[in-house]
């Protein structure tokens, strides 16, 4: 695990935001896309909209980006929380990616068939044992949870299902998610988190004993690929 700490949250954008668009860079040499999971909530806004102007815009080939998001909210587009609106505003409305390869989890159909058509263009992407995306990007809770992998719910030690929905009963709503046997394959995982309310729980995943229904982010580890955890001087201050 690699642990990038950076003085406060712009300075971890930037950070971010020059480590993936490195990334894309490099994949980008040898392969033809790059496929990506983006995550929702309010952290990656300022990365999102960095990515979507000068310099960063200009160095990443967007027509061989393919986007896909790790979790959403059962609520329809037009709705302020629905991760993929979010994600379009700040990025992908201003960048020129390819429709096409745009995948988002739809909410104009039931959850589960939504989870079930989301794995279905996942398995169409990676048909090879083994092939997975190039990059996850997560954001985690004040919780610790990650995705829509929330505590004490039984998403977290789903082992065969790539996508999944379920109901949320806190929050009123359904969620579909992915899961970890997909996102533990993937070349390269960030995670992406600051401020003081994410200390907690950032030390009991990082440093804490291993109690993944508490801390569901505990369960994401690449079995192959690198896992970075991108975070400010707040979020950090219980690791020392
Ligand atoms: O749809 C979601 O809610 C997310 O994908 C979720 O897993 C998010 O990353 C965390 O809740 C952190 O959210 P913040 O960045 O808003 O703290």
């Amino acid at each position: 695990m690699q642990l990038h700490i950076q003085k406060d949250a712009t300075a971890v954008s930037h950070d971010l935001a020059e480590w993936i668009t490195q990334a894309i860079e490099t994949t980008l040499q040898t392969n033809e896309r790059f496929t990506w999971v983006v995550t929702g909530g309010n952290s990656p806004k300022l990365l999102y909209e960095l990515l979507s102007a000068a310099p960063y815009k200009d160095r990443v080939d967007w027509k061989k980006m393919h986007i896909f998001w790790g979790d959403e909210r059962a609520v329809p587009f037009s709705d302020s929380r629905n991760n993929a609106r979010m994600t379009f505003e700040q990025l992908l409305n201003r960048v020129p990616v390819i429709k096409e390869q745009v995948h988002v989890m739809k909410t104009d159909i039931a959850p589960d068939a939504s989870a079930a058509n989301y794995e279905q263009i996942l398995h169409q992407y990676f048909p090879e044992e083994g092939a997975t995306f190039d990059l996850v990007l997560n954001g985690m809770g004040d919780d610790g949870h990650t995705l829509s992998l929330f505590p004490h719910t039984a998403v977290i030690h789903e082992t065969k299902a790539w996508v999944t929905s379920f109901y949320l009963a806190p929050q009123e709503m359904y969620r579909i998610t992915l899961t970890a046997p997909i996102v533990n394959r993937a070349h390269k995982v960030a995670f992406l988190t600051f401020g003081s309310n994410k200390a907690h729980a950032l030390q009991e995943v990082l440093k804490g004993a291993r109690n993944v229904d508490q801390y569901p982010s505990q369960i994401i580890q690449p079995a192959s690929g690198e896992l970075h955890w991108f975070v400010d001087e707040a979020a950090a201050a219980g690791l020392q």
